[in-house]
């Protein structure tokens, strides 16, 4: 089992031993973990790594073969009713009807919220539409709309009954950058509000503008969990190498260099040495500011480390069987 804890503060999401079959196939192989509340969270992980399961179970939608699942306290295995009103779920893909006008479409979804008054459910389908910046479509038939205006009136529809915990399934596919930005916004929003979002993906780079920490899944189990840098150390790649190109004294340099916290091997090619760079990028840029203290001149510092990506693809190559 991975325990995956973020920081010390209120626990929003607490995920213990959750696995979940499907018949003989392990989807959610004992994952546990911590999202504190007011987060904006991702979970990345390839195609069946099993991160709609997880979802699906989080959203009451699906009973898990064991584990528990607390909602800001919640155990939502024991109280579905309360988990329910705590819970928002937006759906992989999620259908929209082909005979209503946006605003009759979640003026229906207010209603079975339990918004009774018309003027309470015009407010709030007017704010929620606002917070994904779709208030002049008010009007437009749903099926009509793109794909990532399909995508933002779904996630109003989520917000309609102020969830504390929202669990959003590959919100950002499908949306352009200006529509990505935007819900970047709306949920950073959300999260200053005290909210929570868990909100997943397979590609990292859209994550990792979105949120705050991130976990990441492969083959339903947790393999790390944390900012994106502790994920990066957690899956053992904090490893980097830089390439200096000196002007002269390289000796001296390499001298210098060797034995210093993080140095690795070095290896020389001409007046330019590559170094194994055992750290964080407070550690590279003390590297480099140390050179310059010491009067080392430098034509450039060039950082070549494999993006976060390519660490990722690196783990589910090494998991596929
Ligand atoms: N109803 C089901 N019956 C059998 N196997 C299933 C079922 N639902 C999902 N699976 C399998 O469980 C694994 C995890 O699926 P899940 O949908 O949770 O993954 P995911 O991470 O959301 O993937 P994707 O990014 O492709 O949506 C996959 O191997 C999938 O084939």
């Amino acid at each position: 089992m991975m325990e995956g804890e973020v920081t010390a503060r209120p626990t929003a999401i607490e995920i213990r031993d959750l696995r979940v079959d499907y018949g003989d196939f392990v989807a959610v192989d004992d994952v546990s973990l911590k999202v504190p509340a007011g987060e904006v969270f991702g979970l990345v992980g390839p195609n069946g790594a099993g991160k709609t399961s997880t979802f699906r179970v989080l959203a009451t939608l699906m009973e898990p073969t064991y584990g528990e699942v607390f909602l800001d306290g919640v155990d939502i295995l024991e109280d579905r009713e309360q988990a329910r009103r705590i819970v928002g779920y937006m759906p992989d893909l999620a259908p929209v009807p082909t005979d209503l006008k946006v605003w009759e479409f979640l003026d229906f979804h207010a209603a079975a919220y339990g918004i009774g008054r018309r003027k309470a459910r015009r407010e709030r389908v007017a704010e929620c539409l606002e917070e994904v910046r779709m208030s002049d479509q008010r009007n437009a038939w749903c099926h009509k709309l793109s794909r990532g205006q399909t995508q933002r009136v779904v996630l109003a529809k989520t917000l309609l009954h102020r969830p504390r915990v929202m669990i959003l399934d590959e919100p950002a596919s499908g949306l352009d950058p200006l529509a990505r930005r935007d819900l970047r916004t709306a949920l950073r929003n959300l999260a200053k509000t005290g909210a929570t979002v868990f909100v997943s993906s397979h590609i990292l780079s859209e994550l990792a503008e979105m949120c705050t920490s991130l976990c990441v899944m492969n083959r339903g189990k947790l393999l790390a969990a944390g900012t994106a840098e502790e994920v990066r150390r957690l899956l053992g790649n904090a490893g980097r190498k830089v390439t200096l190109h000196f002007v002269s004294r390289v000796e001296h340099a390499m001298a210098w260099m060797e034995g210093k916290p993080g140095i690795g091997a070095m290896e020389r090619e001409g007046e330019r040495v590559t170094v194994d760079l055992e750290g964080d990028d407070f550690l590279q840029s003390e590297l480099m500011a140390g050179l310059v203290n010491e009067g080392f001149r430098m034509l450039s510092f060039e950082e070549r480390r494999s993006s976060f990506e390519e660490i990722l693809v690196e783990v589910a190559e090494s998991n596929r069987k």
